[in-house]
Protein backbone atom coordinates (compact mmCIF):
# COMPACT_ATOMS: atom_id res chain seq x y z
CA UNK A 1 0.00 0.00 0.00
CA UNK A 2 0.65 3.51 -1.02
CA UNK A 3 0.35 6.47 0.73
CA UNK A 4 1.13 8.81 -2.07
CA UNK A 5 -2.27 10.57 -3.19
CA UNK A 6 -3.56 9.78 -6.87
CA UNK A 7 -4.39 13.13 -8.20
CA UNK A 8 -3.66 15.71 -6.00
CA UNK A 9 -4.42 19.70 -5.25
CA UNK A 10 -2.33 21.09 -2.45
CA UNK A 11 -3.24 24.68 -1.35
CA UNK A 12 -3.73 25.91 -4.97
CA UNK A 13 -4.83 29.56 -5.84
CA UNK A 14 -5.73 31.25 -8.88
CA UNK A 15 -7.17 34.65 -8.76
CA UNK A 16 -8.11 36.61 -11.38
CA UNK A 17 -7.44 40.15 -10.78
CA UNK A 18 -11.01 41.74 -11.23
CA UNK A 19 -13.38 39.08 -11.93
CA UNK A 20 -16.02 38.70 -9.68
CA UNK A 21 -15.66 35.51 -8.22
CA UNK A 22 -12.19 36.20 -8.85
CA UNK A 23 -11.30 32.34 -9.52
CA UNK A 24 -10.21 30.10 -7.05
CA UNK A 25 -9.34 30.41 -3.60
CA UNK A 26 -6.73 27.93 -1.72
CA UNK A 27 -8.19 24.94 -2.29
CA UNK A 28 -6.94 21.33 -0.95
CA UNK A 29 -8.37 18.26 -2.90
CA UNK A 30 -7.64 14.45 -3.43
CA UNK A 31 -9.10 13.05 -6.66
CA UNK A 32 -9.10 9.35 -5.87
CA UNK A 33 -8.41 6.52 -8.74
CA UNK A 34 -10.96 4.47 -10.23
CA UNK A 35 -14.07 6.57 -9.96
CA UNK A 36 -15.68 9.49 -11.45
CA UNK A 37 -15.94 12.76 -9.73
CA UNK A 38 -18.22 15.48 -10.78
CA UNK A 39 -16.92 19.05 -10.73
CA UNK A 40 -20.56 21.16 -9.84
CA UNK A 41 -21.45 24.63 -8.92
CA UNK A 42 -23.36 27.48 -10.39
CA UNK A 43 -21.85 29.54 -13.31
CA UNK A 44 -18.66 31.13 -12.40
CA UNK A 45 -17.79 29.29 -9.35
CA UNK A 46 -14.52 27.96 -10.54
CA UNK A 47 -15.19 24.70 -12.15
CA UNK A 48 -13.58 24.74 -15.41
CA UNK A 49 -10.32 26.75 -13.45
CA UNK A 50 -10.29 24.08 -11.06
CA UNK A 51 -10.49 21.06 -13.91
CA UNK A 52 -7.91 22.75 -15.51
CA UNK A 53 -5.35 23.55 -12.98
CA UNK A 54 -5.64 19.48 -12.06
CA UNK A 55 -4.68 18.83 -16.25
CA UNK A 56 -2.00 21.61 -15.89
CA UNK A 57 -3.32 23.81 -18.75
CA UNK A 58 -2.98 26.96 -16.54
CA UNK A 59 -0.61 27.23 -13.55
CA UNK A 60 -1.37 28.30 -10.21
CA UNK A 61 -0.57 31.65 -8.85
CA UNK A 62 0.21 29.22 -5.36
CA UNK A 63 -0.03 25.98 -4.22
CA UNK A 64 1.12 22.48 -6.16
CA UNK A 65 -0.57 20.06 -8.39
CA UNK A 66 0.48 16.02 -7.64
CA UNK A 67 -0.15 13.53 -10.18
CA UNK A 68 0.98 10.18 -7.71
CA UNK A 69 3.67 12.51 -6.63
CA UNK A 70 4.98 13.73 -9.63
CA UNK A 71 4.77 17.91 -10.21
CA UNK A 72 2.20 18.54 -12.87
CA UNK A 73 3.61 21.73 -14.06
CA UNK A 74 1.18 24.71 -15.93
CA UNK A 75 2.42 26.21 -18.57
CA UNK A 76 4.52 29.22 -16.96
CA UNK A 77 6.70 26.45 -15.32
CA UNK A 78 7.43 24.10 -18.20
CA UNK A 79 7.40 24.07 -22.46
CA UNK A 80 5.07 21.34 -22.39
CA UNK A 81 2.49 21.47 -19.66
CA UNK A 82 0.50 18.57 -18.16
CA UNK A 83 0.95 14.81 -17.32
CA UNK A 84 1.22 12.30 -20.11
CA UNK A 85 -0.82 10.22 -18.15
CA UNK A 86 -4.08 12.77 -18.20
CA UNK A 87 -6.58 13.58 -20.85
CA UNK A 88 -8.81 16.31 -21.01
CA UNK A 89 -12.01 16.35 -23.92
CA UNK A 90 -13.76 19.60 -24.26
CA UNK A 91 -16.95 20.73 -26.00
CA UNK A 92 -14.22 21.95 -28.82
CA UNK A 93 -13.10 19.12 -31.24
CA UNK A 94 -11.30 20.95 -33.92
CA UNK A 95 -8.30 19.27 -33.80
CA UNK A 96 -10.02 16.17 -35.80
CA UNK A 97 -9.33 15.83 -39.41
CA UNK A 98 -12.91 16.28 -40.96
CA UNK A 99 -12.60 14.47 -44.24
CA UNK A 100 -10.60 11.61 -42.18
CA UNK A 101 -12.70 8.51 -41.25
CA UNK A 102 -13.60 7.91 -37.55
CA UNK A 103 -11.38 4.84 -36.86
CA UNK A 104 -8.18 6.70 -38.74
CA UNK A 105 -8.47 9.65 -36.70
CA UNK A 106 -8.32 7.40 -33.73
CA UNK A 107 -5.76 5.27 -35.22
CA UNK A 108 -3.48 8.58 -36.04
CA UNK A 109 -2.90 8.85 -32.30
CA UNK A 110 -1.28 5.42 -31.86
CA UNK A 111 2.56 4.66 -33.22
CA UNK A 112 3.03 2.69 -36.31
CA UNK A 113 5.99 0.45 -34.98
CA UNK A 114 3.25 -2.52 -33.81
CA UNK A 115 1.04 -1.90 -36.93
CA UNK A 116 -1.02 -5.47 -35.33
CA UNK A 117 -1.48 -3.58 -31.82
CA UNK A 118 -2.30 -0.53 -33.08
CA UNK A 119 -5.34 -1.82 -35.57
CA UNK A 120 -6.44 -4.00 -32.00
CA UNK A 121 -6.47 -1.11 -29.48
CA UNK A 122 -8.51 1.12 -32.59
CA UNK A 123 -11.05 -2.03 -32.90
CA UNK A 124 -10.98 -2.22 -28.93
CA UNK A 125 -11.93 1.31 -28.15
CA UNK A 126 -14.46 1.62 -31.21
CA UNK A 127 -16.11 -1.74 -29.70
CA UNK A 128 -16.02 0.25 -25.99
CA UNK A 129 -17.30 2.88 -27.13
CA UNK A 130 -20.30 1.78 -29.21
CA UNK A 131 -18.86 2.96 -32.68
CA UNK A 132 -18.66 0.27 -34.72
CA UNK A 133 -21.39 1.66 -37.06
CA UNK A 134 -19.48 4.74 -37.68
CA UNK A 135 -16.09 3.62 -37.98
CA UNK A 136 -15.57 4.02 -41.87
CA UNK A 137 -17.75 7.94 -41.73
CA UNK A 138 -15.87 10.67 -42.10
CA UNK A 139 -15.61 13.16 -39.01
CA UNK A 140 -17.67 15.90 -41.38
CA UNK A 141 -20.31 13.16 -41.96
CA UNK A 142 -21.29 12.80 -37.89
CA UNK A 143 -23.36 14.69 -35.83
CA UNK A 144 -22.14 16.62 -32.69
CA UNK A 145 -22.84 13.55 -30.18
CA UNK A 146 -21.03 11.15 -32.73
CA UNK A 147 -18.37 13.93 -32.72
CA UNK A 148 -18.18 14.19 -29.09
CA UNK A 149 -18.17 10.24 -29.14
CA UNK A 150 -14.76 10.59 -31.41
CA UNK A 151 -13.48 12.66 -28.95
CA UNK A 152 -14.08 11.18 -26.13
CA UNK A 153 -12.21 7.41 -27.94
CA UNK A 154 -9.37 9.46 -28.84
CA UNK A 155 -8.55 10.76 -25.67
CA UNK A 156 -8.94 7.10 -24.39
CA UNK A 157 -6.69 4.96 -27.06
CA UNK A 158 -3.54 5.97 -25.65
CA UNK A 159 -4.84 4.40 -22.45
CA UNK A 160 -4.42 7.82 -19.65
CA UNK A 161 -4.83 7.20 -16.52
CA UNK A 162 -7.30 10.06 -16.03
CA UNK A 163 -9.67 11.57 -18.36
CA UNK A 164 -10.88 15.21 -17.95
CA UNK A 165 -14.17 16.23 -19.29
CA UNK A 166 -14.98 19.58 -19.40
CA UNK A 167 -18.98 20.19 -19.86
CA UNK A 168 -18.50 17.30 -22.78
CA UNK A 169 -22.20 16.48 -23.32
CA UNK A 170 -23.65 19.90 -23.63
CA UNK A 171 -24.60 19.77 -27.12
CA UNK A 172 -25.35 16.29 -27.05
CA UNK A 173 -29.16 15.44 -27.30
CA UNK A 174 -30.66 14.08 -24.29
CA UNK A 175 -30.70 10.12 -25.89
CA UNK A 176 -27.32 10.38 -27.05
CA UNK A 177 -26.08 11.72 -23.63
CA UNK A 178 -27.43 9.12 -21.78
CA UNK A 179 -25.94 6.79 -23.92
CA UNK A 180 -22.22 7.87 -23.77
CA UNK A 181 -22.77 8.84 -19.87
CA UNK A 182 -23.23 4.93 -20.14
CA UNK A 183 -20.63 4.15 -21.67
CA UNK A 184 -18.25 5.77 -19.59
CA UNK A 185 -19.12 4.36 -16.91
CA UNK A 186 -18.43 1.00 -18.60
CA UNK A 187 -15.05 2.28 -19.35
CA UNK A 188 -14.64 3.22 -15.68
CA UNK A 189 -15.59 -0.31 -14.26
CA UNK A 190 -14.01 -2.48 -17.03
CA UNK A 191 -10.46 -0.99 -16.73
CA UNK A 192 -10.11 1.72 -13.35
CA UNK A 193 -10.22 4.52 -15.77
CA UNK A 194 -10.71 7.88 -13.05
CA UNK A 195 -12.75 10.29 -14.74
CA UNK A 196 -12.88 13.88 -13.27
CA UNK A 197 -15.66 16.00 -14.95
CA UNK A 198 -17.83 19.43 -14.52
CA UNK A 199 -21.04 19.54 -15.26
CA UNK A 200 -24.13 21.91 -14.74
CA UNK A 201 -26.42 19.29 -15.01
CA UNK A 202 -27.89 17.34 -11.46
CA UNK A 203 -29.43 14.77 -13.49
CA UNK A 204 -25.80 13.74 -15.14
CA UNK A 205 -23.74 14.00 -12.08
CA UNK A 206 -27.05 12.13 -9.67
CA UNK A 207 -26.40 9.44 -11.91
CA UNK A 208 -22.43 9.32 -13.22
CA UNK A 209 -20.51 10.06 -10.76
CA UNK A 210 -19.19 8.53 -7.53
CA UNK A 211 -17.90 11.76 -5.98
CA UNK A 212 -19.01 15.33 -6.02
CA UNK A 213 -17.39 18.18 -5.33
CA UNK A 214 -19.49 21.01 -4.88
CA UNK A 215 -18.13 24.78 -5.70
CA UNK A 216 -19.20 27.72 -4.66
CA UNK A 217 -17.38 31.23 -5.49
CA UNK A 218 -13.90 29.74 -5.38
CA UNK A 219 -14.06 27.27 -2.63
CA UNK A 220 -15.67 24.03 -2.53
CA UNK A 221 -18.24 23.71 0.15
CA UNK A 222 -18.99 20.32 0.18
CA UNK A 223 -17.60 17.07 -0.77
CA UNK A 224 -19.23 13.51 -0.67
CA UNK A 225 -21.31 10.56 -2.56
CA UNK A 226 -24.21 11.86 -4.57
CA UNK A 227 -26.85 9.70 -2.54
CA UNK A 228 -25.41 11.58 0.43
CA UNK A 229 -25.16 15.13 -0.87
CA UNK A 230 -28.83 15.02 -2.59
CA UNK A 231 -29.93 13.42 0.91
CA UNK A 232 -28.51 15.39 3.56
CA UNK A 233 -26.65 18.52 1.40
CA UNK A 234 -25.44 20.66 4.28
CA UNK A 235 -26.03 24.01 2.42
CA UNK A 236 -28.75 25.10 1.22
CA UNK A 237 -26.91 26.04 -2.19
CA UNK A 238 -26.32 22.23 -2.45
CA UNK A 239 -29.57 21.54 -2.41
CA UNK A 240 -30.63 23.95 -5.35
CA UNK A 241 -28.11 23.08 -7.19
CA UNK A 242 -28.92 19.36 -6.91
CA UNK A 243 -32.47 19.24 -6.92
CA UNK A 244 -35.75 21.62 -8.28
CA UNK A 245 -36.74 22.07 -4.80
CA UNK A 246 -39.19 24.48 -2.80
CA UNK A 247 -37.40 26.86 -0.77
CA UNK A 248 -39.78 28.21 1.97
CA UNK A 249 -39.36 30.94 4.61
CA UNK A 250 -39.79 29.66 7.95
CA UNK A 251 -42.91 31.26 8.01
CA UNK A 252 -44.54 29.98 4.80
CA UNK A 253 -43.22 26.60 6.17
CA UNK A 254 -46.00 27.11 8.91
CA UNK A 255 -48.76 26.16 6.02
CA UNK A 256 -47.46 23.54 5.70
CA UNK A 257 -47.64 22.27 8.74
CA UNK A 258 -43.67 22.40 9.78
CA UNK A 259 -42.73 24.94 12.79
CA UNK A 260 -38.95 25.92 12.58
CA UNK A 261 -36.46 28.36 13.74
CA UNK A 262 -33.83 28.40 11.03
CA UNK A 263 -34.95 30.84 8.28
CA UNK A 264 -35.32 28.28 5.18
CA UNK A 265 -37.45 24.99 5.12
CA UNK A 266 -36.48 23.07 1.93
CA UNK A 267 -38.90 20.55 0.65
CA UNK A 268 -38.29 18.25 -2.22
CA UNK A 269 -41.49 17.80 -4.40
CA UNK A 270 -41.20 14.11 -3.80
CA UNK A 271 -40.98 14.30 0.07
CA UNK A 272 -44.77 16.14 -0.38
CA UNK A 273 -48.01 13.80 -1.04
CA UNK A 274 -51.41 15.07 -1.82
CA UNK A 275 -54.95 13.61 -1.29
CA UNK A 276 -58.00 14.89 -2.44
CA UNK A 277 -59.66 17.20 0.30
CA UNK A 278 -63.33 17.68 1.18
CA UNK A 279 -62.76 19.97 4.51
CA UNK A 280 -62.30 23.93 4.34
CA UNK A 281 -58.14 23.70 4.90
CA UNK A 282 -57.15 22.95 1.23
CA UNK A 283 -54.43 23.80 -1.26
CA UNK A 284 -55.71 24.00 -4.87
CA UNK A 285 -54.36 22.62 -7.52
CA UNK A 286 -52.81 26.12 -9.63
CA UNK A 287 -51.00 24.01 -12.69
CA UNK A 288 -50.45 20.13 -13.97
CA UNK A 289 -46.71 19.84 -15.24
CA UNK A 290 -46.27 16.37 -17.24
CA UNK A 291 -43.09 14.90 -16.66
CA UNK A 292 -43.68 11.32 -18.63
CA UNK A 293 -43.96 9.10 -16.00
CA UNK A 294 -45.20 11.48 -13.13
CA UNK A 295 -46.55 14.77 -13.04
CA UNK A 296 -45.74 17.53 -11.32
CA UNK A 297 -48.50 19.55 -9.60
CA UNK A 298 -48.33 23.33 -8.32
CA UNK A 299 -50.33 23.68 -5.40
CA UNK A 300 -51.21 26.95 -4.11
CA UNK A 301 -52.31 28.66 -0.55
CA UNK A 302 -51.97 31.92 1.28
CA UNK A 303 -50.17 32.95 -1.49
CA UNK A 304 -47.98 30.09 -0.87
CA UNK A 305 -46.80 27.71 -3.91
CA UNK A 306 -45.47 24.36 -3.62
CA UNK A 307 -44.49 21.86 -6.52
CA UNK A 308 -45.16 18.12 -5.35
CA UNK A 309 -44.67 14.93 -6.83
CA UNK A 310 -47.92 13.00 -8.26
CA UNK A 311 -46.56 9.66 -9.81
CA UNK A 312 -50.09 8.78 -11.16
CA UNK A 313 -51.61 7.59 -7.84
CA UNK A 314 -54.47 9.78 -8.46
CA UNK A 315 -55.91 11.89 -11.39
CA UNK A 316 -55.82 15.56 -10.28
CA UNK A 317 -57.16 18.70 -12.87
CA UNK A 318 -56.57 22.00 -12.32
CA UNK A 319 -59.12 23.79 -9.44
CA UNK A 320 -58.89 20.58 -7.21
CA UNK A 321 -58.61 21.12 -3.57
CA UNK A 322 -55.89 19.11 -1.65
CA UNK A 323 -54.46 18.26 1.24
CA UNK A 324 -50.67 17.93 1.64
CA UNK A 325 -49.16 16.04 3.45
CA UNK A 326 -45.19 17.20 4.23
CA UNK A 327 -43.26 13.24 4.95
CA UNK A 328 -39.73 15.38 4.99
CA UNK A 329 -38.25 18.34 5.34
CA UNK A 330 -34.74 20.56 5.51
CA UNK A 331 -33.78 23.52 7.12
CA UNK A 332 -30.68 26.03 6.94
N1 LIG B 1 -8.81 33.77 -18.18
C1 LIG B 1 -9.56 34.45 -17.32
N2 LIG B 1 -9.38 35.77 -17.13
C2 LIG B 1 -10.11 36.47 -16.25
N3 LIG B 1 -11.06 35.93 -15.47
C3 LIG B 1 -11.31 34.60 -15.61
C4 LIG B 1 -10.57 33.79 -16.53
N4 LIG B 1 -11.02 32.52 -16.44
C5 LIG B 1 -12.00 32.53 -15.52
N5 LIG B 1 -12.17 33.77 -15.00
C6 LIG B 1 -13.13 34.17 -13.96
O1 LIG B 1 -12.96 33.30 -12.85
C7 LIG B 1 -14.22 32.93 -12.30
C8 LIG B 1 -14.38 31.42 -12.36
O2 LIG B 1 -14.46 31.04 -13.74
P1 LIG B 1 -14.63 29.54 -14.21
O3 LIG B 1 -14.68 29.54 -15.71
O4 LIG B 1 -13.64 28.69 -13.56
O5 LIG B 1 -16.07 29.20 -13.61
P2 LIG B 1 -17.08 28.02 -14.00
O6 LIG B 1 -17.68 27.58 -12.72
O7 LIG B 1 -16.40 27.01 -14.84
O8 LIG B 1 -18.14 28.85 -14.86
P3 LIG B 1 -19.12 28.35 -16.04
O9 LIG B 1 -20.01 27.31 -15.42
O10 LIG B 1 -19.88 29.60 -16.39
O11 LIG B 1 -18.26 27.82 -17.13
C9 LIG B 1 -15.28 33.69 -13.10
O12 LIG B 1 -15.60 34.87 -12.42
C10 LIG B 1 -14.57 33.98 -14.40
O13 LIG B 1 -15.07 35.16 -15.01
Amino acid sequence: MTDIPFLQASAVTKIYPGAQPAGLKPTNLVIEPGKITAIIGASGSGKSTLLHLLFGLISPDSGKVYFKGDRVWGPEEKLIPGHDAMKMVTQQTDDMNLFAKVYDNIAILLPNTDIEAKHRKTEEILLQLNMKRIEKKRIADLSGGERQRVAIARALVTQPEVLLLDEPFNQVDASFREGLQQDIRKVVKETGLTVVMVSHDPAEVLSMADELIVLKDGEILEHGHPKTLYQEPKCLYTARLLTNCNVLSNGEAKACGIISEKENVVIYPDWATITPSYTEQHWLVKQILFKGFYEELVIERDNISLRVMNAHAEKYKEGDAVQLKVRRYLEY
